[in-house]
């Protein structure tokens, strides 16, 4: 073939460059590094594993021995027409034969069990990691392709690591096992069958390149896909809103047909395989058929013998066949097994080894010094800050959007770690505590409200399960929520539908509060509490937090009307000078 040929034929092999790529690649893994990076989740299941495979070698034993009792019918029931051998050899037929289903049926269920026990481990960790990366990280990622990691690419592990795996060993077991009963029927005849393997393992080899770039691509587009459905429906009204229906449908289309070509790609690599491998199995017989009439006319074999050899060989082809696609599959598998890889490889915020319990009452605030830079930044996003604040203190931090008021609450939470200086809770850096006990003490109400699909009651027990209907309803009376929650069909007990849009954006806020209160705390964070809020509800609620004397309280707001209620205005600089937040004076206000 011609060099211009050649790469003509390469290019048909790879799918067409996807413009658009809205998801990066994750970096490639080699099939051992794939292993190792997974075994040691799958080592308590290696005796299971071992037994699985011990099951797989004792079918084709049963394969030879019934090729076998195959070569006996022939050559002394046929041949010289004779029926008394014919009982034991049916009694022996039916007595593998049950063998075989038995060995058959506790191998189908031992590997299933096997599998799902990997796998449903595997997911539940995967998932809990995701649930333990840090928002910020979080919020740089696309949803949807985060679930299509979580969803369809976790199978892919439990593919590789499992099925392909034992499938492999299997194979090769069964291999070695038909390989030595045709050399031990008749050696000279298996050499010559064994002609096609390198042949085999040649196209089985250069195919899985092919394969490879394949699968990765269509993993990747996947997750394209699934992020695009994710966002438009998600933000449907905004969709709806600006007539963007043609945009976001042309955006679909275009992973969509992505995903089709890399599909189209892998059907052709797949037409160009799989006859090569049927053509090379063909040339095979058709070898050991001349070679078979050359042994039956020189008395090396009776015709049973070469009947049962190519019985065998037909049968050994088998496991060849699909030991040559299982390349291909295992760097299929692999490309899902990247993705998940790389998000487990995400730094989760868990506790230091030496973490210690934020003693309570939460004795005062200190921010030493501190600057902060998300990952991927290049600057930093407050630097150099310095804050004390005291135990009861009511502290409003203004400043311009993205002066940094979100990341100084990320700080104190612990899910964000300063680059340089130090943060305290009661004298005690924040890196050192375990993670439950400041979650226990300091409470946030996110900027963004965050409800999940349940009744009002479920949305504010979140807090607290377990917490009583009175408690409940006291958290939502000082949220100034009873009231609105009253007037709604079911009360307590309306659900509020996917992220809570069946309720206004104020409604929203109160219930954010009321669930925040139920959790109690020393230390509450409101990230821009009054957004949403009526001046009347405002007042409530800053009345209500008011009152709250035994808990030091910390507002982040653009909101005027909070700074009447608050004992110290901070303000951070401006994001594009100095970051350091001083006291302004002006805008300090003590009630
Ligand atoms: N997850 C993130 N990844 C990267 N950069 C981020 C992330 N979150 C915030 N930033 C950046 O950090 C800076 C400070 O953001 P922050 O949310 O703390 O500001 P803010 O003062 O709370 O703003 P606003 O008043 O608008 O809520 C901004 O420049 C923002 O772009």
């Amino acid at each position: 073939m011609t060099t211009d040929k050649r790469s003509r034929v390469a290019a048909l092999l790879r799918p067409t460059a996807d413009d658009t790529p809205l998801i990066e690649l994750s970096a490639q893994m080699t099939l051992v590094e794939v292993f190792r990076a997974f075994w040691p989740r799958l080592r308590p299941l290696r005796w299971w594993l071992l037994l699985s495979l011990g099951l797989l070698v004792a079918a084709p034993l049963i394969a030879v021995a019934e090729i076998r009792l195959f070569q006996s019918l022939v050559d002394t029931v046929l041949v010289p027409a004779d029926f008394a051998p014919m009982l034991w050899i049916g009694a022996a037929f039916i007595g593998l034969n049950i063998l075989a289903a038995v060995i058959d049926g506790c191998d189908d269920y031992l590997g299933t069990w096997i599998s799902q026990k990997f796998l449903t481990g595997l997911r539940r960790d995967t998932f809990a990691h995701v649930l333990a990366l840090p928002p910020h990280r979080l919020d740089q990622r696309r949803l949807g392709d985060v679930i299509s990691r979580l969803t369809s690419d976790i199978s892919t592990v439990e593919s590789f690591m499992v099925s392909q795996l034992t499938r492999g060993v299997g194979l090769l077991c069964t291999l070695v096992v038909y390989i030595c009963a045709l050399f031990w029927m008749q050696w000279q005849l298996a050499l010559a069958s064994m002609i096609v393997i390198p042949f085999f393992w040649w196209a089985a080899k250069r195919f899985a390149d092919y394969t490879k770039t394949v699968s990765r691509e269509r993993r990747r587009r996947a997750g394209s896909l699934t992020a695009i459905t994710e966002e438009s429906v998600g933000n449907a009204s905004l969709v709806q809103g600006y007539g963007a229906e043609d945009r976001a449908i042309a955006d679909y289309d275009r992973q969509n047909i992505a995903i089709m070509e890399a599909e189209l790609t892998g059907s052709r690599i797949r037409a160009l395989f799989l006859p090569m491998v049927g053509l090379l199995e063909l040339v095979g017989i058709l070898v050991v058929i001349g070679l078979g009439v050359w042994a039956l006319s020189t008395g090396r074999l009776t015709l049973g013998g070469v009947l049962a050899f190519l019985t065998l060989l037909g049968s050994c082809y088998r496991p060849i066949r699909g030991l040559g696609d299982l390349l291909p599959g295992l760097f299929s598998a692999s490309a899902g097994v990247e993705r998940v890889r790389e998000l487990l490889d995400e730094p989760a915020v868990t506790d230091p080894p030496s973490a210690r319990t934020l003693p309570r009452p939460v004795t005062g605030i200190s921010i030493d010094n501190v600057s902060a830079r998300y990952p991927g930044r290049d600057r930093d996003s407050i630097s150099d800050v310095d804050l004390d604040i005291a135990a009861g203190e009511r502290l409003a931090i203004v400043g311009p959007s993205g002066s940094g008021k979100t990341t100084i609450a990320r700080l104190l939470t612990g899910t964000l770690t300063a680059s340089s200086g130090t943060v305290r809770l009661g004298g005690h850096d924040v890196t050192t505590l375990t993670r439950a006990s400041i979650r226990s003490a300091v409470t946030t109400v996110a900027q963004e409200t965050l409800l999940i699909d349940a009744t009002i009651a479920d949305n504010i027990a979140f807090a607290r399960p377990g917490a009583t209907r009175d408690e409940i309803e006291h958290a939502a009376r000082r949220a100034g929520a009873h009231e609105f929650i009253t007037e709604l069909p079911a009360g307590y007990d309306t659900r509020v539908g996917q992220r809570a849009r069946m309720l206004s954006g104020g409604q929203r806020q109160r219930l954010s509060l009321a669930r925040a209160f139920l959790h109690g705390g020393d230390l509450m964070i409101l990230d821009e509490p009054t957004t949403g809020l009526d001046p009347r509800a405002t007042h409530h609620l800053m009345s209500t937090l008011a009152r709250e004397r035994d808990r030091t309280w910390v507002v982040l707001t653009h909101d005027p009307l909070v700074l009447e209620y608050v004992d110290r205005v901070v303000s951070l600089g401006s994001v594009s000078s100095s970051s350091t937040p001083t006291v302004d004076p002006s805008m300090s206000g003590v009630r």
